[in-house]
């Protein structure tokens, strides 16, 4: 466990995951492109986005039934099939209805592979190194948003619309290639068990009744949609049209926020590897933080000033890696043989939680707007605001979904044994050493 081996299938799923993100977030920088192509207006366009969006999330507890049944391995497999078709769909269609079927099976294909790819990990790996593996499948992951940026972007502008997306489907040909030729279920072959469709409802009713589960659910759902809402869509025009930030220094804040995530997560893993009864308290606090860093810009009088908004995109940022620490609870709550239904099932999460949150921002803008209390602007600082504030809904409504299934879990631990103190105990006692050690240092320095 864990020897060259497990790198090299673990590193070759996390380049399937790349490529993954990098055909779920291609679309998103060829919208100008799409106008021309579909001769499409935005509510139009942003169908494409819903629609992946849609497939994506209602696929969750499907695949993580299914990776669970037939293994990591031919699903991260089918996925990138999926995703090569949808893309040459997307490249050759010319109407919507046939680019947003190229859309449906890109979203499909994604939804596939992300939890198989955490599958992989409790078969290659020690449980002690997952925390912080998990974490780096997800920041790694991430960077597929950076191929579609740059390398997509480039080749989209210089060699047009079918060429780049054929290139985008040859990546995930290449995933094929890989996944057949490397990525192997487990280090030796495991006899798996023949589950019928009672046994995978009884698994499923399982995974769902375990507390730990639902705790990683409303942990994703909490803490994994601001940064999501921020990044694929509202940021940029909020940054730059309600707040007055210059292009180059909206752009500048979004390279932070990669960043952040990057560097975050690794130490976001650690914590989780060493403080396993503190997870939901380090999900709590990364909650409070984006709260209230959203607060304190959506009161400033006038536009924010840049300090804030840098503060409001260090907390968006650690939401990412927060959010994986949802996968955690799904895995140590569950048995194995379950955890690829419960990391469906916390996966949901976040996806729904940004749909509502992406969707509900836009509708407030459209209404504000339309009762003429925008002005002529559609972004004016105003209403985005109130617009925005709408997100502190959806984390209060997470933070104290959290709270109350927290308790639960903290219950049935106590009945097997593991009680957690409280907070407030566990600081005194720290203080209480802290304090002792100094004197005793203190004390070894007067005799000395
Ligand atoms: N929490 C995200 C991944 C992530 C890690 N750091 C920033 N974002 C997640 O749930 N990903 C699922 C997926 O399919 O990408």
């Amino acid at each position: 466990m864990g020897g060259r081996r497990a790198w090299v299938v673990w590193g070759t799923g996390v380049v399937a995951y790349l490529i993954a993100v990098t055909q779920r977030t291609s679309f998103g920088v060829a919208g100008l492109e799409a106008t021309e192509r579909y001769s499409a207006g935005a509510s139009a366009l942003s169908i494409f986005t819903v629609v992946q969006l849609l497939v994506y999330a209602a696929l969750q507890i499907p695949v993580g039934v299914l990776v669970d049944r037939v293994g990591p391995r031919l699903l991260i497999l089918a996925g990138a099939v999926l995703m090569a078709l949808g893309q040459v769909q997307l490249a050759l269609s010319e109407t919507v209805g046939a680019g947003i079927a190229g859309r449906l099976l890109v979203g499909a294909g994604d939804a596939l592979t992300f939890i198989s790819v955490l599958r992989l990990l409790p078969a290659w790996f020690e449980s002690r190194r997952i925390p912080v593996l998990t974490q780096l499948t997800g920041i790694i992951g991430q960077l597929g948003q950076v191929v579609s940026v740059v390398p997509f972007a480039a080749l989209l502008g210089a060699a047009g619309w079918s060429t780049a997306f054929l290139s985008a489907a040859g990546l995930s040909a290449l995933a094929v290639v890989l996944a057949v030729a490397v990525i192997r279920d487990a280090p030796q072959r495991q006899p798996r068990a023949k589950t019928g469709l009672r046994q995978t409802g009884i698994s499923l009713a399982q995974a769902w009744r375990q507390p730990g589960t639902r705790l990683g659910l409303w942990s994703h759902f909490t803490v994994q949609f601001p940064g999501t809402v921020f990044v694929l869509i509202w940021g940029y025009p909020y940054l730059v049209r309600a707040e007055g930030v210059d292009p180059v220094g909206a752009s500048a804040l979004m390279t932070l926020f990669v960043a952040v995530g990057i560097v975050s997560g690794p130490m976001l893993g650690l914590y989780v590897s060493r403080h396993p009864l503190r997870r939901s308290t380090m999900v709590l606090a990364i909650a409070s933080g984006i709260a209230g860093c959203w607060l304190a810009v959506l009161l400033a009088s006038g536009p924010a000033p840049l300090w804030l908004l840098t503060l409001l995109i260090v907390a968006l940022a650690l939401g990412g890696p927060g959010s994986m620490i949802a996968f955690d609870f799904a895995r140590t709550f569950n048995p194995s043989s379950r955890m690829g239904t419960a990391t469906g099932i916390v996966n949901i999460g976040g996806f729904v939680a940004s749909l509502v949150a992406m969707y509900g921002i836009g509708v407030i803008l459209d209404v504000l707007y339309a009762r003429g209390l925008s002005g002529d602007d559609l972004y004016a600082l105003g209403s985005f605001r109130i617009a925005m504030a709408f997100q502190l809904v959806i984390l209060a409504a997470g933070a104290a979904a959290i709270l109350i299934v927290r308790r639960t879990v903290r219950r049935r631990m106590a009945e097997q044994g593991v009680v957690v103190p409280p907070l407030r105990e566990v600081l005194a006692r720290e203080r209480a050493r802290r304090r002792a050690a100094r004197s005793e240092g203190t004390n070894e320095g007067n005799s000395a």
